[in-house]
C-alpha cells in the first residue's frame, strides 16, 4: 500500500480521496489554486502545495506543477478525480514516465476510450451492443455518407471522436441535411478537440442514460456493480442520479453487466470504469466509456456497500478485488441530488460567500461536500459545491428521506438549486420513475 497519494482534484472529491487515504493510514498530499486556500480539505491537510493560480489551465490542469508537487512532497501516486486531467492519456503517461502511479487505468486504456470511434470498435469486438452506425469513422465521400445514411435510418446523429458527454454531436433529420452537418461537425471538432474525424449513429428518441460501474485489478478479476440512471439532466449536466435503475428487469442489467465484465478482461482494463448506455424499448445501446471515478458513485456505493473510491487506491497499489461478483449483492435504492451554486431556474452561477449552512442529516443520508459557514465558494470553477445522496430499503422510503434532507437543508448567502430539487422529488412522473433523458429539459420548459 501507498505510503503517500498526492490529490490532484478540489472541491467535494478532493475531501472525498483524502478521506479514503486517511481511512487507509495513507498520507494525503492536497494541491490547490490561490482560489482555493481557504477550501476545507487544505485546511484538514497534513500536507499542502499551492500550485498556481486560480485558472485551471495554470493550476488543476497544469501537469509539471502537479507533477514536481508530487516529486517535491515524495509521493507515491496520483489519484486525479473526475473532471480537469483524470481521463488525460498524456498525463497519465507522464505521471508514470516520472515514476509515480497513476490512480485509474493504464494510459493505452484512457487513450482508446477517449477515441469515441476506437471506444465504440473495441466494445463491438467484445460484444458489447452498440448504436448503429457507421461502424467506424465517416469517411470523405459525399455518396458513402449518404449511402451510410440510408442505410442505418433517418434521424441519424453525427458524434466527434474526439468528443464525448455531449460535446461535438448533430442530428440530421433529412438526406439534405447531411452533407452540411457533417462538415459543419468536422470543423467543430477540429478546432475543439484538434481531431476532426467523425462518426454516425442512429438517433435514438427517446432513451434512458443508464451507466454500469465496474471495477477491475491488475489480476484479471473484474467485477460489475449494478448500474445508475442518470436520465435526469440538463444540457449533458446531471442533476439526479439514481440506483437501481427503476424498472429495468434484474435479468437485461445482469446480462449487460457480464458483457461489460468480458470486455474489461478481454481489454485488459484496470481500475474503476463506467460503461455509458442508451436504453431504450428493452435494449442497451453502447456510447461511450468513462476510464474515471464519476461524480455519482456514491449512489453506487450505497447500493452494493462497496468503497469505489478505497478500492481504486487498492487496486493501484496491486492489491487483488477484495471481493467476488457473487458477493456483490444490490440493496435498497439510493438517490443522489447535485447541489450547485446556481440559479435554480435559470442555471446562472451564483459564487460567493456561504454565510449559513446546515447540513441535513439522519437515517440513510451521505453528504459529500467541502462548504463551509463563511466558504467562499470561488467563481472559477464548475457551480457544484455538494451532493446529497440518501439511501432507502425501496425507493420510495429513499424519496422521503430526500425530501426530509432537502427541506433540512439550509444554504444562505449564494443561490442554490436546492428549491429545484425540492420541487422534483415531489413531480409526479419523477415519483413514478423511468423519466426519459429529454424529461428534466421539457419540465422546465414548461416551467418557464
Ligand atoms: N445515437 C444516439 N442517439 C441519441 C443520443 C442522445 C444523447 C443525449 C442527448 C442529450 C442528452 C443526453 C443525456 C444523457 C445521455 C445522452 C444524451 C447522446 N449523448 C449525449 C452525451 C453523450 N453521452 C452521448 N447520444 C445519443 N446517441
Ligand atoms: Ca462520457
Amino acid at each position: 500500500m501507498f505510503k503517500k497519494i498526492l490529490v490532484a482534484n478540489r472541491g467535494e472529491i478532493a475531501l472525498r480521496i483524502q478521506r479514503a487515504c486517511s481511512e487507509l493510514g495513507v498520507k494525503a498530499v492536497i494541491v490547490y489554486s490561490e482560489a482555493d486556500r481557504d477550501a476545507k480539505y487544505v485546511k484538514l491537510a497534513e500536507e499542502a502545495v499551492c500550485i498556481g493560480p486560480a485558472p485551471s489551465a495554470l493550476s488543476y490542469l497544469n501537469m509539471p506543477a502537479i507533477i514536481s508537487a508530487a516529486e517535491v512532497t515524495d509521493a507515491e501516486a496520483i489519484h486525479p478525480g473526475y473532471g480537469f486531467l483524470s481521463e488525460n492519456a498524456d498525463f497519465a503517461e507522464r505521471v508514470e514516465k516520472s515514476g509515480f502511479q497513476f490512480i485509474g487505468p493504464s494510459p493505452e486504456s484512457i487513450r482508446t476510450m477517449g477515441d469515441k470511434v476506437s471506444a465504440k470498435q473495441a466494445m463491438i469486438k467484445a460484444g458489447v451492443p452498440c448504436v448503429p452506425g457507421s461502424e467506424g469513422e465517416l469517411p470523405e465521400d459525399p455518396v458513402q455518407i449518404r449511402r451510410i445514411a440510408k442505410t442505418v435510418g433517418y434521424p441519424v446523429i453525427i458524434k466527434a471522436a474526439g468528443g464525448g458527454g455531449g460535446r461535438g454531436m448533430r442530428v440530421v433529420h433529412t438526406e439534405a441535411a447531411l452533407i452540411n452537418a457533417v462538415q459543419m461537425t468536422k470543423a467543430e471538432a477540429g478546432a475543439a478537440f484538434g481531431n476532426p474525424a467523425v462518426y454516425m449513429e442512429k438517433f435514438l428518441q427517446n432513451p434512458r442514460h443508464i451507466e454500469i460501474q465496474i471495477l477491475a485489478d491488475k489480476h484479471r478479476n473484474a467485477v460489475y456493480l449494478g448500474e445508475r440512471d442518470c436520465s435526469m439532466q440538463r444540457r449533458h449536466q446531471k442533476v439526479i442520479e439514481e440506483a437501481p435503475a427503476p424498472g429495468i428487469p434484474r435479468k437485461l442489467i445482469e446480462r449487460i453487466g457480464e458483457r461489460c465484465v468480458a470486455a474489461v478482461k478481454k481489454i485488459g482494463y484496470r481500475g474503476a470504469g463506467t460503461f455509458e448506455f442508451l436504453y431504450e424499448d428493452g435494449e442497451f445501446y453502447f456510447i461511450e466509456m468513462n476510464t474515471r471515478v464519476q461524480v455519482e458513485h456514491p449512489v453506487t456505493e450505497w447500493i452494493t456497500g462497496v468503497d469505489i473510491v478505497r478500492t481504486q487506491i487498492m487496486v493501484a497499489a496491486g492489491e487483488k478485488l477484495p471481493f467476488t461478483q457473487r458477493q456483490i449483492q444490490i440493496r435498497g435504492h439510493a438517490i443522489e441530488c447535485r447541489i450547485n451554486a446556481e440559479d435554480p431556474y435559470k442555471f446562472i452561477p451564483s459564487p460567493g460567500r456561504v454565510t449559513t449552512w446546515h447540513a441535513p442529516g439522519g437515517p440513510g443520508v451521505r453528504v459529500d461536500s467541502h462548504i463551509y459557514t463563511n466558504y467562499y465558494v470561488p467563481p472559477n470553477y464548475d457551480s457544484m459545491i455538494g451532493k446529497l445522496i440518501v439511501h432507502g430499503d425501496t425507493r420510495e422510503q429513499a424519496l422521503a428521506r430526500m425530501r426530509t434532507a432537502l427541506s433540512e437543508t439550509v444554504i444562505e448567502g449564494i443561490n442554490t438549486n436546492v428549491p429545484l430539487h425540492r420541487e422534483l422529488m415531489v413531480d409526479a412522473n419523477f415519483v413514478t420513475g423511468g423519466t426519459n433523458i429529454h424529461y428534466l429539459e421539457e419540465w422546465l420548459s414548461q416551467r418557464q
